[in-house]
């Protein structure tokens, strides 16, 4: 079971790294990862778990977190009455379309390798078309908005070594781009 412990943290030049594609079929190993990085996730979402294991809570985690440099992520986005607004292993994402419009989390983002706080508004695109493979090998191709789309952006930032935080007006981290609407 992953722990926190298995996360590495920045500084670590494979947070840095680009990840490489995986290929299909999956070797078992790539099938393996995919599952514990889900596992991660829907253990730290559990109150109790997280508390026991001491597990930072979660909705996205992408395989360099763990110090594996492959194109892989797992996202588990619940709603707020616990319902699931997205859960899927991503093999060898990639966004095919964004829009125009763009979006950015009021609270701004975190981040399991980033054991800090970084204030500031994480600008990303609001809607993305996302072409993913799963762990049967089948291509997905579908369509994000707002709080689901903005967390597979972060992850798969994380598998082209680009940090939150990069995207931060560094001068006026709180300043509002037009056509940006904020995320509650
Ligand atoms: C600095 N301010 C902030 O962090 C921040 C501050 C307030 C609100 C938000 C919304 C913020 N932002 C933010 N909050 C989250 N969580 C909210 C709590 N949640 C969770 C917690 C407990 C149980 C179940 C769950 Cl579900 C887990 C996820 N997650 C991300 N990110 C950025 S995209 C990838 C994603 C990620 O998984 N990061 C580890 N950002
Ligand atoms: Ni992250």
């Amino acid at each position: 079971m992953i722990l926190m412990k298995d996360i590495i943290r920045e500084g670590n030049p494979t947070l840095r790294a680009t990840a490489k594609k995986v290929s299909f079929p999956l070797s078992q190993e790539d099938r393996d990862l995919g599952k514990k990085m889900m596992k991660y996730l829907e253990v730290s979402q559990d109150e109790k778990l997280a508390e026991k294991y001491h597990l930072r809570a979660g909705v996205g985690l992408a395989a360099p977190q763990i110090d594996v440099s492959k194109r892989v992520a797992a996202v588990l986005v619940p709603d707020n009455d616990g319902s699931i607004v997205f859960k899927d292993v991503l093999y060898n994402p990639r966004i095919l379309r964004e829009s125009v419009k763009r979006a950015a989390l009021n609270e701004g983002e975190g981040c399991l390798s980033v054991d800090r706080n970084v204030a500031g508004l994480v600008i990303r695109t609001d809607r993305i078309t996302l072409e993913y493979y799963d762990v049967n090998g089948e291509r997905h191709e579908i369509k994000l908005e707002n709080y689901p789309a903005i967390v597979v952006q972060h992850e798969i930032d994380h598998l082209n070594g680009t940090l939150f935080y990069d995207h931060i007006d560094k001068e006026s981290p709180f300043k509002l781009p037009e056509n940006t609407i904020i995320i509650e």
